[in-house]
């Protein structure tokens, strides 16, 4: 199994480029079941997510080529309506295909994807929406059966909670039914602004996209086109938090920075100085210690959950008491055992972290169990007293493209080893 070990106390500097966003590029690619024309996607990550997902589209009977940076999906001679549990349960983001399935094929069986490390994660809330769009749902098996036989039917649809897949896959599944469908309670992530921004490239009919009541009116068929994920948020605040910790002048490079503003926000309270630009951010040399601070993960546009792990990680080396608040996901503190183990002082409280820093971090082996847990102990470990080796990054390699290489182009000392099966 792969591990990363990273030499700690090293001072990061110059620039990063940021990827395009994983959990953009997953529902677009979804959405190429819609059509049967060619789909050219361009900025799609190279991560493990990516390549399973088109797995599942290869198994569903689409052809996928790589040119230059883009994608082109086009739909094969046979097609399929099966998404097996071998592959969902690598990576559940595959429900996504759930919805255009149905709205394109009328039926569907796709593997319920089961809870993981992060929660029980149920998509009950996308099943009963579906089921309001008129199709006929059933679990067999261990899987989701869905079927449509006189195709999908507008209808007034109300999420009980913000779900961001679930948001993607009725809006998918909306674009192809009969008449109108109206979806509140919707999640505002950009990632479902740019697969609607997509959808309206293939003739989908769509407003209201990044606020919390989207309208879809239904089209007969959609066409193919040609779209530019957005950049990844979590990958660009992921080497911000970085940068604070253990930089020394840090461009990041290609990101959204108004995607960042909760996370721009705490970082202010805590006295960080990040200089915005249009589409960077700077951290500059010289910086004043940081504060604690406060981090409560929200919806979109609130503190984003996938960044919380990586926070803690940061709040290990401000000065006094951050407390931090998981709020979406109510396993989401797997990385406090590990962060302990590199010396950090934290305590947790049902859905609170107490960190008490600053904290003179020492480099151990620690395992990494999920992805965002993943890149908070590199961060930890960048900051480390000595050697630290994080285990089982096929966690990391989900969702972060070639992130040694990125972190050592800035000074990081980081090498990526398989050490047997003894070590
Ligand atoms: C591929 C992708 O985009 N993944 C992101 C997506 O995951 P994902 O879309 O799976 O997360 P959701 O927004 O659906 O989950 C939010 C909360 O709602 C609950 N819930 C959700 C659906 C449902 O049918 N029933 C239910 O109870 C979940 O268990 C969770 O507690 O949004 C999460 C929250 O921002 C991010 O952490 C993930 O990185
Ligand atoms: C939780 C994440 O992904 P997924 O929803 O695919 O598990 C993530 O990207 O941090």
């Amino acid at each position: 199994m792969e591990k990363f070990r990273i030499f700690g106390g090293y001072r990061l500097s110059g620039t990063v480029t940021v990827s395009g966003a994983k959990n953009a590029a997953l529902p677009c690619l979804a959405a190429t079941l819609l059509t049967r024309e060619p789909v050219r996607l361009s900025g799609l990550p190279r991560v493990r997510d990516i390549l399973t997902m088109e797995k599942v589209l290869r198994t569903l009977g689409e052809h996928c080529q790589h040119d230059n940076g883009t994608t082109t999906v086009v739909m094969g001679q046979a097609t399929a309506t099966h998404a097996p549990y071998e592959l969902v349960r690598t990576m559940r983001a595959s429900v996504l295909v759930l919805g255009p399935l149905l709205a394109s094929r009328r039926q569907a069986r796709v593997a319920l994807p089961g809870g993981c490390a992060i929660g029980a994660r149920p998509i009950d809330f996308h099943l009963s929406a579906l089921a309001r769009l008129g199709a006929d749902i059933r679990v067999e098996h261990g899987d989701v059966v869905a079927e449509a036989p006189r195709g999908l039917f507008g209808a007034e649809i109300a999420f009980p909670r913000v779900t961001v897949t679930g948001t993607e896959n009725l809006l998918m599944a909306a674009t192809l039914a009969r008449g109108r469908t109206v979806l509140s309670g919707c999640a505002r992530e950009p990632e479902v602004v740019d697969l609607a921004a997509m959808l309206t490239l293939m003739g989908a009919r769509i407003s209201g996209a990044g606020t919390d009541v989207i309208e879809v009116e239904g089209v007969d068929q959609l066409t193919g086109c040609s779209h530019t994920v957005i950049p990844d948020r979590i990958e660009a605040g992921t080497y911000l938090l970085a940068a604070l910790m253990v930089g020394d002048g840090v461009r990041i490079e290609g990101c959204v920075p108004e995607h960042l503003s909760a996370v721009l926000e705490v970082l202010g309270s805590a006295g960080a100085q990040v200089e915005v630009q249009p589409q960077a951010l700077v951290v500059p040399r010289q910086q004043t210690p940081l504060r604690a601070f406060t981090v409560s993960t929200q919806e979109y546009p609130g503190f984003p959950t996938d960044l919380q792990a990586q926070a803690m990680a940061l709040a290990t080396q401000a000065e006094g008491r951050s407390e931090i608040v998981e709020n979406i996901f109510e396993n989401r503190f797997q990385h406090v055992l590990e962060l302990k183990r590199l010396g950090a002082d934290i305590s947790v409280e049902g859905r609170k972290a107490v960190v008490r820093g600053p904290t003179k971090l020492q480099g151990t082996t620690v395992m990494a169990s999920d992805l965002r847990a993943s890149a908070a102990l590199v961060l930890a470990g960048l900051a480390a007293e000595g050697e630290t080796v994080v285990d089982r990054i096929y966690h990391l390699d989900r969702g972060y493209e070639t992130m040694e290489v990125k972190l050592s182009q800035l000074g990081a000392r980081i090498e990526r080893f398989n050490p047997g099966p003894f070590l």
